[in-house]
């Protein structure tokens, strides 16, 4: 599936505690020298770490910075590469970085250059493009856990990109660690010798400098030809508050040099190189990037979707004929309507969403009314972990308030004339005779000890998945392949799934394809008029269930008026569930008993607040927390995945 990422807006500026002359300093061994310049490709190793979410792969990536370096001992905070605040707090990778680190093996200095991925399958294209800019890829398990659902997926990607694999075991120094076991699981895999799977502790530093050795001996260094026309892949892209964009590329052919213009092969836009050179962690301009070379490119473009991940780098002066291939344009999977709870921050909303994408090429987003929620916008994401961090930032870095509506896929309608309508919003869903809805698809691997096979088959089933295949990894683990629906998927699956197997299943997913589904739009109406915030597409056995839900839901969160409500679920003009608010008298007077001027106008005050907060659905008031409450159903439920 695609995919590229939030961005974060970290400074891009040297730390100046980590001096060129402190690195040499505090290296561990003699066997850091500094990177030579001008690399000969002979002595270059690219690899990325790619391990199921969890495993290690930051932390190891940080001991390496370490043992190699170029992280002083006493600078080095946790998960040195993952910047992103929301990242450190929720302790996962969400943008991948690519470090240069100096390592000797026999008497010749090498240049490691290390690509840091993200493990989350909503960012699968930007693994796939991680790995697709290395040689080799060290293929990490915890020791304690065995094969997860991403190692697999992780390790096919590797494979279709012809990598050479390092299986290495980590967390060594855990009492529940079971080396012998999951060596064996891990040979089986891949083939070769349960001894050569290496083990290490990212935490305790053991084994890490075995591994370097081995990464230098075991992966090819890179081929290209030198004197073709430049030929380099974008494989990251960050927007940078200071400095613009910085691109990351991995040169496959001939050579970028500073000050020449060069060319987006997918767009033909041309830029300056204003500045090219390596992440040491930190920036270090260079004479230019020859063939296998790692590093990053500034050319003052400041909006990510000008430098797409995937795009191929050419001189424009002598530009290449083909470009590198494998570039898709990020595809949203995910819509949702995002309104702030104060409709005067609209326009704030606006600059919040115009900033964050100039930082996230995958961001999409149109302004959208609802009668029930005012003005918004209509927001493509890859997934709902993308949607989380964004509606996450807009609030934390831009201090808004939002209301978001229930999540929903992408459907295409075909109505009576033949027409396919595109429906990111359930209320798009046409209203007359339909011939077919399309709905995207998933094929979905599930990884678990065998005891959960039955649940996790029902749970399938339940969801209409169509069984694929089904593997024994060992004797003890099973991998079961599903084709399912994404909507079926995206919300709660993972959740119920953990549920259901005490913890131990890993799921992964990637989209494939679509199919024609009985699926019909189930409207809710207060007192005969529909509230589009609560419409929703699901399929026709769920339809009475959904309706059900809302409208019991509905009618413990709206508070009792002064006369009747009825609820109702309807598709079309059909009506599948009902439920009512008993009418209530108010006793108006009751406020304002006593003579006391000022407490009066205390308690207008006070009710005039609280009518603000409001929000009118024809008769019927509906406090903007019954929005909320009955929306949020289906969020922060993706966190653990
Ligand atoms: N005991 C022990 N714990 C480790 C070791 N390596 C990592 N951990 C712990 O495992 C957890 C996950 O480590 P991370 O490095 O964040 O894992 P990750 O694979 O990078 O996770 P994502 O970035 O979310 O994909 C953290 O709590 C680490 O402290 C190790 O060698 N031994």
């Amino acid at each position: 599936m695609l995919a590229v990422r939030p961005r974060s807006f970290v400074p891009f500026v040297p730390t100046p505690s980590v001096s060129k002359s402190e690195v040499t300093h505090v290296s561990p061994m003699a066997r850091t020298a500094p990177v030579p310049a001008a690399t000969d490709p002979a002595i270059i190793r690219n690899f990325c770490i790619i391990a199921h979410i969890d495993h290690g792969k930051s932390t190891l990536a940080d001991r390496m910075l370490q043992k190699t370096g170029v992280v002083a001992a006493r600078d080095m905070k946790a998960q040195y590469l993952d910047r992103m605040d929301i990242e450190r707090e929720r302790g996962i990778t969400i943008k991948s970085q690519a470090v240069r680190m100096p390592w000797e093996v026999d008497g010749t200095a090498h240049a490691l250059n290390m690509i840091d991925t993200p493990g989350h399958v909503d960012f699968t294209y930007e693994v796939s493009r991680s790995l697709a800019a290395c040689e080799g890829a060290v293929l990490l398990v915890d020791a304690a856990q065995g094969i997860e659902a991403q190692t697999l997926a992780n390790l096919y990607l590797a494979m279709e990109n012809d990598l050479t694999i390092i299986p290495v075991l980590n967390k060594i120094d855990l009492p529940a660690a079971q080396p012998e076991k999951y060596a064996l699981e891990l040979a089986n895999l891949i083939g070769g010798d349960p001894a050569d799977v290496l083990r290490v502790s990212g935490k305790t530093g053991e084994g890490v400098e075995a591994l370097l050795d081995k990464i230098v001996r075991d992966l090819p260094a890179p081929v290209g030809n030198a004197d073709a026309p430049a030929r380099a892949m974008i494989f990251d892209s960050v927007y940078d508050t200071y400095r613009g964009v910085v691109t990351y590329v991995r040169v496959v052919d001939g050579k970028l040099s500073p000050r020449e213009r060069i060319q987006m092969m997918s767009t033909k836009a041309s830029h300056e190189l204003l500045e090219i050179g390596v992440s040491s962690p930190e920036p270090t301009p260079t004479q230019g990037l020859g063939v296998g070379e790692v590093g990053y490119l500034i050319t003052g473009v400041k909006d990510v979707r000008q430098s797409k991940v995937g795009d191929t780098v050419t001189n424009l002066a002598k530009p290449a004929n083909e470009s590198l291939g494998g570039y898709q344009d990020p595809k949203p999977m995910v819509f949702s309507g995002l309104y702030p709870l104060d409709g005067s921050d609209y326009p704030a909303l606006r600059d919040a969403l115009d900033k964050l994408q100039l930082n996230d090429a995958a961001l999409v987003y149109e302004p959208e009314t609802s009668v029930a929620l005012g003005f918004g916008f209509r927001v493509g994401f890859l997934g709902l972990l993308h949607l989380e961090i964004v509606r996450e930032r807009l609030e934390r870095e831009f201090n808004l308030d939002l209301i978001s509506t229930a999540p929903n896929v992408v459907y295409e309608v075909k109505t009576e004339d033949k027409k396919m309508i595109t429906v990111t919003n359930p209320s798009e869903f046409p209203g007359g005779k339909i011939l077919e809805v399309h709905e995207p698809m998933v094929a979905a691997t599930v990884l678990a000890p065998n005891e959960f096979v039955g649940a996790i088959m029902e749970l399938c089933q339940s969801r209409r998945g169509h069984m694929r295949g089904m593997d024994y990894l060992s004797e003890d683990r099973v991998e079961l392949r599903y084709w399912l629906p994404l909507a079926e998927i995206v919300f709660d699956f993972f959740d119920v799934l953990k549920s259901k197997t005490r913890g131990y299943a890993s799921l992964d997913w990637k989209a494939d394809g679509e199919q024609i589904s009985d699926l019909v739009k189930v409207d809710i109406l207060l007192q005969g008029e529909q509230v589009d915030a609560f419409s929703a597409i699901t399929h026709k056995d769920k339809a009475y269930s959904y309706g059900v839900m809302m409208t019991q839901k509905l009618r413990e969160l709206i508070p009792r008026q002064q006369f009747e409500v009825p609820i109702q679920a309807a598709i079309g003009s059909r009506i599948i569930a009902r439920e009512s608010i008993r009418a209530i008298r108010k006793d108006v007077l009751a406020k304002c008993y006593g003579g006391d001027i000022s407490r009066k106008r205390k308690l207008l005050e006070k009710q005039k607040e609280g009518k603000k907060r409001m929000k009118m659905v024809g008769r019927v008031e509906v406090p903007q927390e019954a929005f909320i409450a009955a929306l949020s159903s289906d969020e922060s439920k993706d966190k653990k995945k």
